[in-house]
């Protein structure tokens, strides 16, 4: 019988429950008992609301108090040394500490969880670490659900995928070797998870869609050959993406059942039902990524073909990935007008999806032709929806050419005229844009959102947080100023809001980070700017000091990676249009009088595809739609970007190509290790390493700094580098604001003595 299955559930609670329970919890305002309860209530809703859903395979221990990969670090026992724990059980503030840091230790890193606007805590391997099991969250939630009468399919990250996704501390040590204790530890969880009832698991391996190595492919036979005889039949999760050339692979492993992401790669079913297989085929057919509806049609077409081939009793039907992805429900978006709600499925309407899907293999289509028929319906409308194309934005697309990707002058003239114009000290002071985000800027744009405060209050209101903003940038002594962002709830949903083509939503939150959620606008149409987005903003705050203030925007690959993406067109020709728009918005900066402007990418090293041989024809495109935005302007104007949480070992030629006269990294919690790739290419324009980790609440020293300064000065000329933070501060209160920076520019000031200038 084909069963409905659900990979992963927002955790965070279609309110942002999760999000406030937690928050309050680190101010002290709750106890650990009533975050643990406020836990346990959001389980329960959600394992209710699945098997309300018609969802026959529920997950259990998807529910995460901040990561998932930090959850399996915890039930290993991987704490760094740093944090000093004896032994024994990781507790819930030993956890938080390893994810937020303390005074006494720095957090863990940070990364993008593939291609997702998701982070992970980075796992931190060293040779002489002792593994041990060290919490037993899956096998107590799955008694949890138990106990409510739910019986799940227990969810955990595979070994491999978590060894790879970690870093090694040890110079020449392999984070694989530490696969059998890894193993030893799962075998006998598995076990327990057997005796406690569970027939299957599920037991994630999002590696099998990337190129691995032939120590990786070893590892995963290693590990299924012994874990699919630990207790519970395993269902082995791939998504993301196809499995390509580790098809033979997996399906050689010894487990009972695989999951396809069929959705990111269709085409792949073909290929595994004609390998033949015994084992159970999850289809992972609704888009746990993207927000639009099903083509139910289109999907069944998929499914049946496979249960004719496969048998229909082998079949699973599911989301793509886990729902961690995806809003959690569209009931809740009472502002969206009727076109649109139509052609959209949040989590809960996704899960409905799949059980109708589910169902009509089991019962034939005609038992649910009103389903389908409703569904046809509805994605035949958006297919023809007269709101989707602008014959005037298809036009301008038309007509770019490669002049319009070019700077006038190459850097080093640039940088003459720009330095003449700027007249900026060496070693540079700046932001990254964003100034504390406080519960009183939140509270005025919500009153000003139902209308307990009028546009003119409101905009009284900013104009004030600015002004004191830059006023207090003006005495801590920052070289480059910025307006503070305090307009903006979201650095891509402001822009969102603004342009044409977007849609937005009311509560289409998803997790970010911990406690951190975003709301990513829909993109349902071709893209334009009715009117100036940001100048408003950045002309004011320009009168209110003689220092250059920098403009602030974001760039076209951003927008477009940490928004939904109408799925009618290539990604790209989406981007070329958000870059026409964002362009517009540079020469309106410019000619408002602001000479520097900062165009944020910090996506753009995350929309990669998780294929080399796919990367070259991305970064070209996105590389061009960055240069299409930026480059309006006149040599004499100083194009920043930024980027955060990225990698840039393999893509320096392409960041390269970006041509921005000034580049910010987030550096500081790799102890500035990001920076060598930057040295080693011999990259030839300006940059500014972060040199404090704003994702933390720990306040580092004028000397820690200063000390990460020297790094940077070792290995990047002197008179390229700037000083900043990692990225905005837009998650952090005023008084660490104030003391980081002072200390910040306390280093800068050390370095500029130190360093001598050159002849
Ligand atoms: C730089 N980062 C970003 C990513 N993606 C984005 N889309 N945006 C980013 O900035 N990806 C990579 C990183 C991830 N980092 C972060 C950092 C911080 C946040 C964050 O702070 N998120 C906020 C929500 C932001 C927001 O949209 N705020 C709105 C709504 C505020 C709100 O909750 N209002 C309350 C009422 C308040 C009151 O009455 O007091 C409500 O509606 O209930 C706004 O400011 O208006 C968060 O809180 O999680 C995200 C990613
Ligand atoms: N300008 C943005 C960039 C974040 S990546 C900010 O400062 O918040
Ligand atoms: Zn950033």
């Amino acid at each position: 019988m084909t069963l409905a299955a659900n990979l992963g559930f927002p955790r965070i609670g279609a309110r942002r429950e999760l999000k406030k329970a937690t928050e309050r919890y680190w101010t002290g305002e709750i106890d650990a008992a009533a975050l643990e309860a406020e836990g346990a209530r959001l389980r329960a809703d959600h394992w209710r609301w699945q098997s309300d859903a018609g969802i026959g395979v529920i997950p259990s221990n998807d529910f995460s108090f901040y990561d998932q990969v930090l959850d399996t670090t915890a039930l290993l026992g991987a704490v760094p040394d740093r944090f000093k724990h004896p032994g024994g059980a990781v507790d819930l503030d030993l956890y938080f500490a390893m994810a937020r840091g303390t005074d006494a230790a720095p957090a863990m890193e940070m990364t993008k969880w593939f291609d997702t606007n998701y982070h992970y805590i980075v796992p931190e391997f060293t040779r002489h670490q002792t593994l041990r099991r060290a919490t037993d969250k899956p096998l107590t939630q799955y008694r949890e659900a138990r106990a409510l009468g739910v019986e799940t399919r227990p969810v955990l990250l595979g070994p491999v995928t978590w060894l790879s996704l970690g870093k090694s501390k040890d110079d020449g040590f392999d984070p694989l070797d530490h696969l059998e204790a890894v193993l030893d530890i799962y075998a006998g969880l598995l076990a327990d998870l057997a005796g406690a009832g569970a027939d299957w698991v599920q037991i994630d391996e999002p590696i099998l869609v990337l190129d691995l190595s032939p120590a990786q492919q070893d590892a995963l036979r290693r590990t299924y050959a012994r874990l699919a005889q630990a207790g519970p039949q395993v269902m082995l999760a791939s998504y993301f993406g196809a499995l390509g050339d580790n098809r033979t692979l997996a399906l050689s492993l010894p487990v009972a059942g695989l999951h396809l992401d069929l959705v990111r790669a269709p085409e792949q079913i073909d290929a595994v039902l004609e390998a033949g297989t015994d084992k159970v085929l999850s289809l992972g057919l609704v888009d746990g990524r993207n927000i639009w509806k099903t083509d139910l049609a289109a999907a069944l077409d998929i499914a049946s073909r496979a249960a004719d081939l496969h048998g229909p009793d082998r079949l699973q039907i599911a989301p793509s990935c886990s729902l961690l992805h995806s809003p959690v429900d569209l009931q809740q978006e009472d502002e969206l007008d009727d076109d649109l709600r139509s052609w959209l499925a949040f989590a809960v309407q996704k899960l409905e999806e799949v059980a109708v899907l589910a169902r009509a293999l089991r019962e034939g289509a005609r038992s649910v032709e009103n389903q389908l028929a409703r569904n046809a319906h509805d994605i035949a409308a958006r297919r023809v929806s007269s709101r989707i194309h602008n014959p005037d934005v298809k036009a301008r697309q038309a007509a770019v050419s490669d002049d319009d990707k070019r700077r006038r002058a190459a850097f080093p003239a640039r940088q003459k005229v720009q330095q003449a114009r700027l007249g900026l000290p060496r070693f540079p002071t700046t932001t990254i844009g964003s100034f504390p985000q406080t519960k009183e800027v939140r509270r005025a744009r919500a009153d000003h959102r139902k209308g307990l405060l009028s546009d003119a209050d409101y905009d009284a209101f900013l104009e004030g947080e600015t002004r004191a903003c830059v006023a207090k940038q003006d005495a801590l002594g920052l070289d480059v100023p910025v307006h503070g962002e305090f307009e903006r709830n979201d650095m891509v949903e402001y822009f969102g809001e603004q342009l044409d083509g977007f849609a937005f939503t009311r509560f289409g939150w998803v997790q970010s980070y911990g406690s951190r959620c975003v709301k990513p606008p829909v993109i349902f149409g071709d893209v334009s700017r009715p009117a100036a987005m940001t100048v408003r903003w950045s002309a004011y705050a320009q009168t209110l000091t003689d220092k250059p203030m920098k403009g602030m925007l974001t760039g076209p690959v951003t927008i477009l990676q940490w928004s939904f993406v109408r799925d009618d067109q290539p990604r790209r020709t989406t981007c070329e249009q958000i870059a026409l728009a964002i362009r517009d918005e540079v020469a309106d900066l410019e000619a408002a009088g602001i000479k520097i402007i900062q165009i944020d990418e910090p996506a753009l090293r995350e929309g990669l595809p998780l294929r080399r041989d796919d990367w070259q024809t991305y970064l070209d495109w996105a590389v061009g739609a960055f240069r299409l935005s930026a480059c309006p302007v006149t040599d004499a104007t100083q194009i920043h970007t930024h980027m955060c949480y990225s990698e840039f070992n393999d893509i320096m030629p392409a960041i390269a190509a970006m041509d921005a006269d000034v580049i910010s990294i987030e550096t500081s919690r790799s102890d500035m290790e990001l920076l060598q790739v930057f040295a080693d290419f011999d990259y030839p324009n300006d940059i500014g390493p972060g040199i404090w980790d704003i994702h933390s609440p720990r306040r580092p020293s004028a000397a820690e700094m200063t000390d990460l300064l020297r790094k940077a000065a070792a290995v990047i000329p002197a008179d390229r580098l700037w000083v900043n933070p990692d990225c905005g501060l837009k998650t952090r209160g005023w008084p660490e604001t104030e003391e980081s920076l002072r200390n910040l520019i306390t280093a800068a000031q050390a370095l500029r003595t130190e360093v001598s200038e050159p002849a």
